[in-house]
């Protein structure tokens, strides 16, 4: 089956009106595209709808012109692709809600950066099934994209992934603007799992640098931590090239060096010794590495991969680890040679 044509201004239905969603929703209409977004706060769609604004999510944005609703069925009616941005966790019931409103041949881009809890699936997976969707109608947009910045319009570039080049090029095509630059690739398992584990890595990085930790110890969880990301990338099927690209380092050094990002700033609170629940409160937002180092280290155990900083931010988050002890147990780990991986 070939991937669906592209009208000449694609109409969109952006799922989850948070930062991401209202983000891609603006880059999206600055691209020529009919954008609804939709979200479950009326208070919020409906700025969006008549002011467009989000001031909850993006305060001091002005969006451009678009629509705001609360009800899936006007968000989807006609939509010939549909951007999901809510929680991983929650991606599979909302999609379930709505999955007799999704026009029967509209492509479905994930936003999302996570790895479901219970099955291990990635967000691709969950869309697929619960959509019944054909690798032409499933897309990945993932990369170095703090939407704090590109909703300011910063010069960013990301990657579109689709098993169906045609598909990644249709999405690209819809989404490029004078500052957002889409890369295509095929490797969709790649793409999506460098987006999801680098959450985790960030965590990690969050929590060295509460510990008063410099430069050196940041650019060494980074770089094991592109080692981990390889690692189970490579066993579970994806291409070797993705992981030094947008989609793995790119968004490495993004998530971990930004304070804009929420997995950052959640693991400096636990670093600085906040109790979980306060490092999530005071952070705020949606930070996926929490939910998803569980799935991802499952996901490593099932495919007798070694993750050793995923499963220290696993062992800190479930309290069987004092953050005070992440360094040294990492560090006091039997000796290896860096060319074994
Ligand atoms: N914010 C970023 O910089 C950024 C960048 C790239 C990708 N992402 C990814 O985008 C996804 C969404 O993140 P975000 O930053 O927009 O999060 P957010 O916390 O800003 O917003 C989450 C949105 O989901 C909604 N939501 C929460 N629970 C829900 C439920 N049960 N059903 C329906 N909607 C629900 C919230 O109301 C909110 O509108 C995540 O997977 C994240 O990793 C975020
Ligand atoms: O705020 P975070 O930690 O979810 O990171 C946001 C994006 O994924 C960065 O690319």
């Amino acid at each position: 089956m070939s991937a669906p044509a592209a009208p000449a201004q694609p109409r969109v239905a952006v799922l989850g009106a948070g930062s991401m969603g209202t983000t891609f929703a603006m880059v999206l209409a600055d691209a020529g595209c009919d954008v609804t977004l939709w979200g479950r706060d009326p208070a919020v769609l409906d700025a969006v709808d008549r002011t467009h604004r989000n001031e909850k999510y993006l305060p001091g944005v002005q969006l451009p012109a678009m629509r705001g609703t609360t009800d899936a069925a006007v968000a989807l009616k006609g939509a010939s692709l549909v951007v999901v941005s809510v929680p991983s966790q929650v991606a599979r019931t909302t999609l379930e809600a709505m999955k007799d409103l999704v026009e029967p041949d509209a492509v479905v881009v994930s936003l999302m950066k996570g790895v479901e809890l219970g099955t291990d699936k990635r967000m691709s997976q969950v869309m697929a099934e619960v959509l019944d969707l054909t690798d032409e109608r499933v897309a990945i947009v993932s990369g170095p994209n703090l939407a704090p910045e590109i909703a300011a319009r910063q010069p960013t570039a990301t990657v579109v992934a689709s098993r169906s080049e045609a598909t990644a090029q249709l999405v690209a095509a819809a989404c490029s603007t004078g500052y957002f630059r889409p890369y295509t690739n095929t490797d969709v398992v790649g793409v999506e799992l460098c987006g999801a584990v680098k959450n985790i890595i960030a965590l990690a990085a969050g929590m060295a640098q509460g510990r008063g930790f410099g430069w050196n110890t940041l650019a060494t969880v980074i770089t094991r931590g592109l080692v981990e990301i390889t690692r189970l990338g490579l066993a579970v099927g994806a291409e070797p090239t993705t992981f030094a690209g947008l989609a793995g380092m790119g968004d490495l050094m993004a998530t971990c060096a930004s304070p804009l990002s929420r997995n950052h700033r959640l693991g400096k609170h636990l670093g600085e010794g906040l109790p979980l629940a306060e490092a999530i409160e005071a952070t705020g937002g949606t930070a996926e590495g929490v939910k998803s180092s569980q799935s991802v280290l499952e996901l490593a155990r099932t495919h007798d991969v070694e993750m050793p900083i995923t499963a220290g931010v696993v062992a800190v988050l479930d309290g069987s680890l004092p953050v005070e002890e992440l360094a040294a147990t990492l560090l006091n780990r039997p000796q290896k040679s860096e060319a074994a991986g």
